[in-house]
């Protein structure tokens, strides 16, 4: 049975999966990733193969073999890594599944199928059985991302009665700005003691108030650190304080969002912030253009909370 003694909380960083610029996986770089997660972000939990991983876009094998490196260079260093195992095929999510559990992960998630897509909640609940089945032993938790999957499934709805059908289900991955729903799965669920860890990072103040218990997001790979003095915050009461760190981060992502945003610009962004080369997305995504790199480099200067040693001459005073 899932061990319930380690709730997942805090920040959890959505691993970038590094790529050569010959588009094959960097293994090489990931534990210089987890030494920089871990000392200069603060952030000791992982989310690999998710979105910002591009676990879609990668192969059964490589995704096995980029769960492996993260667990293992994570090792005594990272509180935990929980590895996205959901496919389009349950055969698939099981093999990931089975395979984290045998390579000692913390938790298992799974996004709901996007393709031939579960037509309701029992569907759904049905898909993620039979995945928790195969890793008895892990934490399994929802991946709700419906502006991905197209899966509208409410959170709520699905929360209820899930752990008597999916006994290792232990929370949720919320990615979506429905606060009626992230609320009320807070609300009708407080017995439970779920993990509910948000995702979409420019509103966390906003869900932390209605009861986040953590979040999941791809800025916390360089925003670590401000997103954690925000948490600090908020978990002292300093409510205008709180909301300054996510005022601070709200400029910098409008300003990148507006540019448009995604994957590839997370991977320029994580190597100007890091140092560590993040490389090229794979396809069909294009990498960042010079002109976005360019900018979002010069925002990055002149934002006063941003001392990163991968940004060469930063000027750190106030935008
Ligand atoms: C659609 C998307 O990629 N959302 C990101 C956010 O972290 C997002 O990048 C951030 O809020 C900026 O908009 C995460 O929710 C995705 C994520 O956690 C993942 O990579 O699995």
């Amino acid at each position: 049975m899932a061990s319930p003694k380690k709730k997942l909380q805090g920040l959890v960083a959505a691993t970038i999966t590094p790529m050569t610029e010959h588009g094959e996986i960097n293994f090489s770089v990931i534990g210089q990733y987890v030494d920089y997660l871990v000392e200069k972000q603060g952030v000791k939990n992982v989310f690999v193969n998710g979105t910002t991983g591009e676990g879609l876009s990668l192969s059964i094998s490589e995704r096995r073999q980029v769960a492996e490196e993260w667990v293992t260079k994570g090792r005594n260093k990272l509180d935990q890594v929980v590895i996205h195992v959901g496919a389009l095929s349950l055969k698939e999510s099981q093999e990931l599944a089975k395979h984290a559990a045998e390579i000692g992960a913390d938790g298992i998630a799974v996004i709901a199928p996007f393709f031939l897509k579960p037509r309701n909640k029992d569907d759904l609940t049905e898909f993620l059985k039979e995945v928790a089945a195969t890793a008895p032993g892990l934490p399994l938790y929802y991946y709700h991302i419906p502006s991905l999957t197209g899966v509208k499934i409410r959170a709520e709805e699905l929360l209820d009665g899930i752990q008597e059908k999916v006994p290792t289900f232990r929370g949720l991955k919320f990615s979506d700005t429905d606060l009626l729903d992230f609320g009320q799965c807070v609300d009708q669920h407080r017995q439970r003691h779920f993990a509910l860890l948000f995702g979409v990072d420019e509103q966390l103040l906003s869900a932390l108030v209605m009861g986040a218990t953590g979040a999941v997001g791809s800025t916390y790979n360089y925003l670590g650190e401000k997103t954690n003095q925000m948490l600090e915050a908020f978990e002292r009461k300093d409510l205008s304080s709180a909301l300054n760190h996510q005022f601070c981060i709200q400029r910098f992502i409008n300003f990148v969002v507006k540019l448009g945003f995604g994957v590839p610009q997370t991977k320029a962004v994580m190597t100007l912030v890091s140092g560590i080369p993040m490389g090229p997305p794979r396809l069909p995504l294009q990498r960042a253009s010079r002109e976005f790199i360019e900018k979002a480099e010069a925002k990055l200067k002149s934002l006063d909370f941003l001392c990163f040693p991968g940004l060469k001459n930063a000027n750190l005073e106030a935008s």
